[in-house]
């Protein structure tokens, strides 16, 4: 079915109700808004090309010499509306329905709603998540599962916060002028356009996460955005607050200016771990001087994710900005008592450095996590936040950011890296955008860097097992049928037929297999998406 609000087509099925969210007037603001923006996002994806070939001639980042006069000068942030003074706890989650009302019950002073990475961007996920939401917001929001439990919000819940998709994406399900239009203005627009009148009158607002920017020009983009939006609906400038996700080793170099460029706007920026080692892994594919161990080494102890944790609580105390640590990936392990013993006691241990350091609130990925977060923060850090710890001892340099992280490549490691991306893959493909795997959280994030490191351990002279073995091709291939065979015998042969597993191991194949490294695995994945 086509349904046209003057230039926009939408070409994804319109389920009931769908027509509540797709209206002609929301249609015709994200018909406005791209317009007015796709040029300049066109810009900067183009620039993010070139940045990376100047990366791959051995270029290094470094702080800006033309923007050092807003490092160096005193300004802050806008004043924070009340309830985002205390975020000490965050609970992240995708857009389903139940899943709202369990984190807006979980007892977390914020809920961030994920368009992005905890989200499988089908057309019914997208679609439905802002129906789920409008719900929530008005408090209607409702579920009832197969054994008749009835989920509703309790009568004091998480605050919501909305991550859009990020810039590199589209949402191939409506076009402009025959082009798919940006996700990012697709997920923003719908949200804003519905809820951002009846937030206001809830003594709340339009508060957003920002994903994976590059550059303090890509922020600026986001600003022009929300200025546009707020002047369109008549709502008052400022009234958008959001949170930057700083998860790409360019933007930790440009921290002061994205909070700059987002001043009146802002809620801070979020250390997002994740990405960022992703991010770090992907800007130097080609350098011989880049490689990192195994995944599970890499953790926010090791001194460059240090440096980095710390320069963002200075930069947003400096600013009067919140500081928001990142996700530990644990979550309940169910059925067994020691190893939960453990991921509590590792998520425990995140939380403890975190307000130690000076962040002023933390993410958790599951409900159960909740309190344990809560006990760190309500005992380290004084209420509502720790702004005031301006942290002037610290001082990080461009080299201690891009300080590698020493330690071993293992075939256990290699495994697991194969095992989680193919397995990801396949979630992502069934509509799942977040998945359990060996008893963390995976979402798009961590994927990313388990599928980024088989290719670069291929390619780079050090990808070296510590037993000796040089990581090859076949060697990938070998493991990759093995890792299949256990998957196999795990799911089940039913399941692993149904589940996308043959698809997801060709897709893994491919973006393994390509000299070009892939920017990101869910523009090929989108391709299969319904
Ligand atoms: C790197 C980054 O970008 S991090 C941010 C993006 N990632 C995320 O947001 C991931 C969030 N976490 C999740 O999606 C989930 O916790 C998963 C997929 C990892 C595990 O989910 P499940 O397998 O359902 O976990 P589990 O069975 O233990 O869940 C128990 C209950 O908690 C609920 N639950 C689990 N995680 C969440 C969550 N994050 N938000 C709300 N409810 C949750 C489940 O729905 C379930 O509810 P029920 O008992 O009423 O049926
Ligand atoms: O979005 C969070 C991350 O760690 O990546
Ligand atoms: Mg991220």
């Amino acid at each position: 079915m086509i349904t046209e609000a003057k230039g926009l087509q939408i070409t994804g099925n319109i389920k009931p109700g769908y027509e509540q969210i797709l209206t002609t007037e929301a249609l015709q603001f994200i018909e406005r808004m791209e317009r007015h923006f796709s040029g300049r996002r066109a810009e900067l994806l183009k620039r993010r090309k070139s940045v990376q070939e100047e990366l791959n001639q051995g270029m290094l980042p470094d702080f800006l010499e033309e923007t050092k006069h807003i490092r160096e000068s005193d300004w802050t942030i806008a004043p924070l509306p009340n309830d985002l003074q205390d975020r000490r706890v965050e609970i992240t989650g995708p857009v389903d329905r139940k899943m709202i009302i369990n984190a807006m019950n979980s007892g977390a002073n914020v809920f961030m709603a994920d368009f992005e990475d905890a989200n499988s961007p089908t057309w019914e996920n997208c679609i439905d998540g802002q129906l789920n939401l409008r719900d929530a917001i008005r408090g209607t929001i409702s579920f009832k599962n197969p054994n008749g439990k009835v989920y509703e919000l309790n009568e004091r819940t998480a605050v919501l916060k909305v991550r859009p998709r990020g810039w590199h994406l589209e949402e191939k399900h409506v076009l402009l002028d025959g082009q798919p239009i940006s996700a990012s203005i697709f997920d923003f627009g719908l949200y804003f356009y519905h809820n951002a009148k009846a937030l206001v009158e809830k003594q709340s607002g339009p508060y957003f996460y920002l994903p994976k920017m590059e550059s303090h020009l890509e922020a600026r983009l986001w600003n022009e955005i929300f200025v546009y939006a707020q002047n369109d609906l008549r709502i008052p400038q400022g009234t958008i607050k959001a949170t930057v996700l700083i998860e790409t080793i360019l933007a930790a170099f440009e921290m002061d200016e994205i909070l700059y460029e987002l001043k009146e706007h802002s809620a801070g920026l979020n250390c997002g771990r994740w990405d960022y080692i992703f991010s770090f892994l992907k800007k130097f594919r080609n350098s011989n001087d880049v490689i990192f161990p195994d995944r599970q080494q890499v953790t926010m102890t090791v001194p460059n994710m240090r440096a980095y944790s710390l320069l963002a609580i200075k930069t947003c105390h400096s600013r009067n900005a919140p500081a928001i640590g990142g996700m530990a990936a644990q979550i309940p392990v169910k059925n067994d008592p020691v190893k939960n013993d453990e991921a509590f006691a590792k998520v425990k241990a995140d939380k403890e450095r975190e307000a130690r350091d000076g962040h002023d609130g933390t993410w958790v990925a599951h409900p159960g996590m909740v309190s344990t977060a809560k006990e760190v923060f309500d005992l380290l850090v004084p209420k509502p936040n720790q702004i005031f710890r301006k942290r002037e001892d610290v001082h990080v340099t461009a080299q201690e950011l891009l300080a590698v992280p020493e330690g071993t490549i293992t075939e256990a490691g290699l495994r697991t890296n194969i095992n989680v991306g193919i397995q990801y893959i396949a979630s992502w493909l069934s509509g799942r955008g977040a998945a359990p795997i060996n008893n963390l959280m995976e979402d798009a994030a961590t994927a990313e860097i388990s599928r980024a490191q088989v290719w670069q351990w291929i390619r780079h002279p050090k990808g070296i097992l510590e037993d000796g073995r040089k990581i090859t091709e076949e060697l990938f291939h070998q493991i990759k049928e093995e890792e299949l065979a256990v998957i196999k015998s795990e799911v089940g042969e039913e399941t692993f037929k149904s589940g996308n597993f043959e698809e997801s191991t060709k897709l893994f194949e491919q973006l393994i297999e390509a000299d070009d490294f892939a920017d990101f695995l869910t523009n090929a994945a989108y391709e299969k998406l319904s």
